[in-house]
């Protein structure tokens, strides 16, 4: 099983003084909480994606959290991302070795996704699923709404799901989906688009995606609350 952390974006709606995944949170980079969850899911391999002048900083990262030598743990490259989130999973996918036959796309911003959310992924993807993606139920109710405001339509809560990161693929089905070069989100959308099946499994309110400053604070208080430490479930 490989893994493609995306850590190239600037975190712009945070505003920090760094790209975010060098943002600290409790004494750690999201960076560093995000390839600590990686590791405890017992990986294969991991390609780390981060802005081109931030790699030596990655590479420091990734040996603290898996050793300089790293023959317990999983593989870890550093590569270069792109302009869209897209760019830098593509990126981080095509430096992957060719052993690697499944892999899991995930947001350095989704730093406390417990370990458990990606068991569920990974064993969707033993199963034979194409895909597998964390969603949880959304609270509010959600309207399509025109250019004009005017509202399109009210779809069933119950047939919505927010989702989140890690996403599961079989490899050669991310990178077909990749290949169409077709601007989107998440690598679901890319893979749904070709007519593959991806299922939704359980996700989880810790993989919440810091985004804003009230995110990180939000953060803060799970970690200071105990919900997790590194590989907790
Ligand atoms: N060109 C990009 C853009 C985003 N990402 C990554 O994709 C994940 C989700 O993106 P988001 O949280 O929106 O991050 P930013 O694009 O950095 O945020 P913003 O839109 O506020 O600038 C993050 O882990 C981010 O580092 C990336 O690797 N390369
Ligand atoms: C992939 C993702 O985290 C799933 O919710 C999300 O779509 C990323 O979007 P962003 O605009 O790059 O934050």
């Amino acid at each position: 099983m490989g893994v493609v952390v995306v850590a190239a974006g600037s975190g712009s709606r945070l505003g920090a003084d760094r790209p975010k995944a060098f943002v600290e949170l409790a004494g750690a980079t999201l960076l560093e909480h995000a390839l600590r969850g990686v590791v405890a899911a017992g990986v294969d391999e991991v390609a780390v994606v981060v802005p081109a002048d931030w790699v030596t900083q990655a590479e420091m990262v990734a040996v603290a959290v898996v050793g300089p030598a790293g023959p317990a743990g999983p593989a870890m490259t550093v590569v270069p991302g792109g302009a869209e989130r897209t760019d830098s999973v593509a990126a981080g996918l095509s430096s992957l070795s060719e052993q690697v036959h499944h892999v899991l796309v995930h947001d350095a911003a989704r730093c406390l996704t417990p370990v458990v959310v990606f068991e569920r992924v990974i064993a969707a993807l033993a199963r034979g699923a194409r895909g597998a993606i964390p969603g949880v139920p959304v609270v509010d109710t959600i309207k399509t709404v025109a250019p004009d405001g005017l509202i399109t339509g009210t779809p069933s809560r119950d047939s919505l799901r927010a989702v989140q990161t890690p996403q599961g693929f079989r490899r050669d089905v991310l990178e077909q989906a990749h290949a169409a070069g077709v601007p989107a989100t998440d690598d679901a959308a890319l893979v749904e688009a070709l007519g593959h099946p991806v299922l939704v499994v359980d996700g989880d309110p810790r993989s919440l995606k810091i985004t804003t400053p009230a995110d990180l604070v939000h953060a803060e208080r799970l970690l200071a609350a105990g919900s997790r430490a590194p590989g907790h479930r």
